[in-house]
């Protein structure tokens, strides 16, 4: 149930979308070649995706956004874009060569003053975090979580620690090409998944959905949450 299902359809689909909805995009296109170039591997959020991240943290009126996994920085630099000028986006990567094609990026997309890119394993990083006086002051606004996928109940319970009522919480690639509903599987990223859905569903802070996604990248998904 887990290998990568690709339907033409659903590309050309993405691609109708890009084409109606997205504006041409140079910054963001030459994010994609610098990745490429890098060797980075290509599992950056698909442009839809991007744009719905962007349009979320707008829709939140996000002032502070944390990301844990940047890759290239592809979804930051939508994410950031949001921002208002003020505004800070701080993003984890424990592959220091991700983090440098990211911060090259990141500079191309003139977001430097507002992306803040740290280094190192997630969990060393989230409780330093979390102890800034920044962090405490004011809590973000919108997480988005897309690194290491066993790990993602871990990442939303220090979600919870680092957010505010009103805070939007997404989690990608959950679903797994369906295999998310596999609970024998022997696939860690599977049990990754299904522990994020059974902490987001039997916490009492939070209001959670899921939605199947198809397209360039594949069958997949994410989760959204709202702390109350
Ligand atoms: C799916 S990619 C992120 C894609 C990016 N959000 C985008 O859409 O452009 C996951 C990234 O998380 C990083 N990562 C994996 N485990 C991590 C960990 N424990 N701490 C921080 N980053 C991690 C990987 O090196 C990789 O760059």
């Amino acid at each position: 149930m887990n290998e990568n299902i690709i339907n033409p359809t659903w590309s050309a689909v993405d691609g109708y979308i890009v084409e109606q909805l997205l504006p041409k995009d140079a910054v963001l296109d030459a994010v994609l070649e610098a990745n490429k170039a890098g060797g980075l591997p290509a599992i950056d959020v698909s442009p839809t995706q991007g744009k719905l991240l962007h349009m979320f943290a707008k829709m939140v009126g996000a002032r502070r956004i944390l990301e844990i996994g940047t890759l290239g920085g592809y979804s930051t630099i939508w994410m950031a874009r949001a921002l208002p000028e003020d505004g800070r986006l701080i993003t984890l990567e424990c592959e220091p060569h991700h983090a440098e094609v990211a911060k090259a990026n990141i500079a191309s997309a003139g977001l430097e003053a507002v992306v803040d890119i740290r280094v190192g394993a997630a969990l060393d990083i989230l409780p330093k975090l979390a102890a800034e006086a920044n962090t405490q002051s004011q809590p973000f606004d919108l997480i988005f979580i897309d690194a290491d996928k066993p790990n993602n109940a871990n990442y939303l319970e220090w979600a919870m620690k680092l957010s505010r009522p009103g805070t939007v919480i997404v989690c990608d690639n959950v679903i797994r090409n369906g295999a998310v509903i596999d609970g024998k599987t022997s696939d860690v990223k599977v049990h990754g998944s299904r522990a994020a859905f059974e902490f987001q569903g039997s916490h009492p802070k939070l209001t959670a959905t899921a939605l199947q996604t198809v397209g360039s990248k594949g069958y997949d998904g994410f989760t959204i949450a709202i702390v109350e």
